[in-house]
């Protein structure tokens, strides 16, 4: 299976499928909150029901308890993976992993990664708005050894910090990196953004690619494109 996940954000239920009938295989698809919130989760039963892989990107963050059983109704819908942010703390990702136990649809949960910082977050708003005054690959790698001891299997981070979880947390802790742009690409509102070349080179094993396909002149070509890279033909 692919190692590009496709982020499918559109407004429409048109766009969604126009874009999903370029492809005459399955292929691994993240829907966040723009389609989920406008569609529920109908839109992610039909495009599961097409046989595409599905990264369920809802990024929880609350008490414990909430994050549980929502974590718990979120399993039953047997997707790949979800997510939240490691910054809920260790009790809230314990807790998210219990309620996917419970959940778990013949006995197979998704698999739960947590969000480090946001690829949209820089030092400098880190430090400004966040008050968190230290390096942030350091950040980064903390909540990723976190996330790793409350149980998660893995994190999103950035390009930038995946090696470097990799040899803190172990080769099997997935890294997920969104912020992937080609050489041409503009950053848009990213922050800490690297092409899918560098991805391979880092060792990221799933990237997160949106706008670099989706508003492509031609996305299926692009996206052959960038899973050739990442499969290292
Ligand atoms: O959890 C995510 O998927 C995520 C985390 C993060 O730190 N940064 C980030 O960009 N994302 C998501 O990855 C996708 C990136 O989209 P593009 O910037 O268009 O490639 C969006 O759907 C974001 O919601």
């Amino acid at each position: 299976m692919s190692k590009t996940i496709v982020a499918l954000d559109f407004s429409t239920r048109k766009e969604v499928y126009e874009f999903l009938l370029k492809f005459n295989e399955p292929i691994y698809v993240k829907i966040g909150m723009e389609l989920t919130y406008s569609f529920g989760f109908e839109i992610v039963r039909e495009i599961k029901a097409m046989g595409h892989k599905i990264f369920l990107d809802l990024k929880l963050h609350d008490i414990p308890n909430t994050v549980k059983q929502a974590m718990k109704n979120l399993a039953k819908l047997d997707v790949d993976i979800v997510n939240l942010h490691c910054a809920g703390g260790s009790t809230m990702m314990k807790a998210a992993i219990e309620g996917l136990h419970e959940g778990a649809v013949n006995g197979k949960r998704p698999l739960c990664i947590g969000v480090t910082q946001l690829t949209s977050t820089s030092q400098e708003a880190m430090e400004k708005e966040l008050l968190i005054e230290r390096d942030l690959k350091e950040v980064v790698i903390a909540y990723a050894k976190l996330a790793k001891e409350s149980g998660l299997d893995g994190v999103v981070c950035s390009v930038l910090e995946a090696k470097a979880i990799h040899e803190a947390c172990g080769e099997d802790f997935l890294t997920v990196t969104p912020g992937i742009r080609l050489a041409t690409d503009s950053k848009d509102d990213q922050k800490r953004v690297a092409t899918p070349e560098v991805a391979k080179e880092e060792g990221c094993d799933l990237i997160v690619v949106g706008r670099s396909i989706t508003k492509s002149a031609d996305p299926l070509a692009t996206y052959h494109q960038i899973e050739a890279v990442m499969e290292g033909k």
